[in-house]
């Protein structure tokens, strides 16, 4: 769906980024990780060419992205950024409709799917269509970001630390929409941030990024296993890496009775091992039978 060919940008002298390939199928979501300046953004705004690589190329769909028209390019790909960037005089309906609106949608259609996109995102829309922007707390405006770049259904979206300005609560709450709302859509989605905990929650799979290159690409049980690199295990902390891998592979149990607190379908082994230190107990009972003990837990770290 999304694929960098030795993708590469220059500012003066310096390569911001240097050659990355990369390729996202289709319905995935690729969170892009790295310290700040390591060129995630600059990587992703090559997409809706915002930035024009110097050398190198992006795809989209097997077509290369600089000779799509730019709008037409924009129109299928919709873009979350961290301060939103409501427009302050349109209701939040008007905010939201501002792609079928360009696109010409009669205003039956165009009232429709806003409302559904509002319901999508939990925000009833009875309550919150009239809205202007400034009656919104910034969880709830972000909310109305994500229905607005959702609105002419593009299959793709860029979304660049969409959630960085938001307190811990409303941010799992984002979090939690989102993979809701990837799971009813099926987007391919692109996400940009520096938070270790965000990409672990989000990501089908992890590109982690330094001064420019990519240092390391898979599902997020790969990129954390025993022989990550130096900056894997930087990002991640040396001292975290073990519970972080945890929390990429799934609880499975022995064969066998069942004992201890249950843990949830499709837990992984960090719940479980959080399970075993609330309850002070060595073992839990995995959903569909089986037990998993804690030697099995530290087995797998
Ligand atoms: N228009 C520009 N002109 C010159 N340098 C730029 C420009 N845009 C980005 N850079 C530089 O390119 C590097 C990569 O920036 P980029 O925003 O892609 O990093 P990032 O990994 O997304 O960082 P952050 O997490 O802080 O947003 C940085 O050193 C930045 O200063």
């Amino acid at each position: 769906m999304i694929r960098f060919d030795t993708a590469t940008k220059r500012y003066g002298e310096r390569r911001v980024v240097d050659a990355v390939s990369l390729e996202v199928a289709r319905g995935r979501i690729c969170v892009l990780l790295g310290e700040s300046g390591s060129g995630k953004s600059t990587l992703m705004r090559m997409v809706n060419r915002l930035v024009l690589p110097d050398a190198g190329r992006v795809m989209l769909d097997g077509q290369d992205v600089s000779q799509v028209p730019e709008q037409a390019l924009r129109h299928g790909i919709g873009y979350v950024i961290q301060s939103v960037g409501l427009f302050p005089h349109w209701s939040v309906a008007r905010n939201v409709a501002t792609v079928p609106r360009l696109l010409g949608w009669d205003d039956t259609r165009t009232a429709a799917r806003v409302d559904a996109l509002l319901d999508l995102v939990g925000l009833a829309p009875t309550q919150y269509r009239d809205r202007m922007p400034h009656e919104l707390s910034g969880g709830q405006a972000q909310r109305v970001g994500l229905a607005r770049a959702m609105a002419a259904n593009p299959p793709v979206l860029l979304m660049d630390e969409p959630f960085s300005a938001l307190d811990p609560g409303i941010r799992r709450g984002l979090q939690a929409a989102l993979r809701t709302i990837h799971a009813e859509t099926g987007k391919t989605i692109l996400f940009v941030t520096h938070d270790v905990e965000e990409a672990l929650l989000l990501a089908d799979e992890l590109a982690v990024m330094q001064d420019g290159r990519l240092i390391a690409h898979g599902p997020p049980a790969r990129v954390l296993a025993h022989d990550a690199g130096p900056v894997v295990r930087h990002l991640f902390g040396e001292q975290s890496l073990a519970f972080h891998r945890l929390g990429t592979l799934p609880a499975v149990g022995a064969p066998g009775e069942a004992g201890g607190p249950a843990l949830p379908a499709g837990a992984t082994m960090k719940q479980a091992l959080m399970l075993m230190l609330e309850n002070g107990t060595d073992r839990v009972a995995v959903a569909g039978g089986g037990s998993l003990y804690l030697s099995d837990v530290l087995g797998a770290a």
